[in-house]
């Protein structure tokens, strides 16, 4: 049977993404507002209700409003913000990233969709976490660079201001938002050290976390491969290699978009430094890909359907 999906939020930059990758689903009727209704409270709390499933493309504020305009017991929501990702009662929407959680989503009403820096930390470090190969109490870095659609409107349009604007080096006060669901979903001690920046490119991003093994014990990249490669064996959207013959990774300033997550383990000869590097689409594997992923998971359907693998 046909599921209605109203996207609150459905002309900012992630929304539409989503709109595309249902558009032509038989499976799903999308509920849309008039562009002159579309912030308006009441009208929003009617397609809200009325709807099967409610995706929040939304600021942080506006998603916790969007929340509390629920007055039934059946309307399952994603959010794409950041206003649920540690919260209880909602489940962490990143399939993948340990046993058992594409069940939780399968089952959850309330599922909020990782942050896109996120998705690359916890992808390339929390199963290594798990096994064991790699320690809960380190003090982890992560370098990164993010297409400027990774800001939204708002820094899409400054980047179209400022024409000589090419990099930005930013979260210079320690507090950036995707801190605490690194730290919870790792199980880390420490707050991860976080240095994002943007490029002039539209989509596209590398989170690169660099590790000096021979400090933290026996461990070689050799190992973290074969098991970073073991646990994602078989999934259609997150690849594992290794450095190979590879000797850049690129971003380009109109890269087509890709719901795929891409983790790459890169190391010394002798296999002691070492530096995880993931590539993704901010808004493919980190918004729009993710929030169709997990509601094709919540729907019972195969998860991949829609997406641009
Ligand atoms: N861009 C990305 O790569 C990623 C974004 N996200 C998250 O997804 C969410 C949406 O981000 P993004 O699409 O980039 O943001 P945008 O700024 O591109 O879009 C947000 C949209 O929400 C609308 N909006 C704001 N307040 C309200 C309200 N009260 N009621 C109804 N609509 C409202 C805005 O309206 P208007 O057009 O009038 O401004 C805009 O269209 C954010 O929480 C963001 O952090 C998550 C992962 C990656
Ligand atoms: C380039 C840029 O500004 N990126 C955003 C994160 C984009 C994103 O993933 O936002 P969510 O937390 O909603 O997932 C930032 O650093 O705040």
């Amino acid at each position: 049977m046909t599921k209605t999906v109203f996207i609150d939020g459905a002309v900012g930059t992630t929304g539409l993404e989503i709109a595309e990758r249902l558009s032509g689903r038989s499976e799903f009727a999308l509920v849309q507002l008039p562009e002159d209704r579309r912030k308006d409270v009441n009208a929003r709390r009617e397609a809200i209700n009325d709807s099967d499933f409610v995706i929040l493309c939304l600021p942080d504020d506006a998603a916790t409003e969007a929340v509390s305009l629920i007055d039934n017991d059946s309307t399952r929501v994603i959010d794409a913000s950041t206003a649920h990702r540690v919260a209880d009662g909602w489940a962490y929407g990143f399939a993948e990233f340990r046993d058992g959680q594409r069940a939780a989503i399968a089952s959850a009403r309330f599922v909020s969709n990782p942050g896109c820096y996120p998705t690359g930390f916890l992808g390339l470090v929390a199963p290594l976490i798990a096994r064991g190969l790699l320690p809960a109490d380190w003090p982890y870095v992560m370098n990164a660079v993010s297409g400027y659609s990774g800001g939204g409107k708002a820094l899409i349009e400054r980047f179209a201001q400022e024409p000589d604007l090419g990099f930005r080096s930013y979260g210079l006060n320690f507090d950036h938002k995707h801190l605490p669901e690194m730290k919870a979903y790792a199980g880390l001690s420490h707050d991860v050290i976080f240095a994002p920046s943007v490029i002039r490119a539209f989509r596209g991003m590398l989170v690169d976390i660099p590790l000096h093994l021979g400090a933290i014990g026996s461990v070689r990249t050799d190992q973290l491969l074969e098991e970073l490669t073991a646990f994602y064996a078989g999934s259609k959207i997150v690849s594992v290699q290794g450095r190979g013959d590879l000797s850049e990774l690129l971003i380009s300033e109109n890269d087509a978009p890709t719901d795929r997550l891409e983790l790459f383990v890169c190391g010394n000869a002798e296999g002691y430094h070492a530096r995880l590097i993931a590539r993704l689409d901010n808004l493919g594997k980190g918004a729009s890909g993710a929030a169709v992923q997990n509601l094709n998971i919540m729907a019972g359907l195969d998860e991949t359907a829609g997406l641009r693998l």
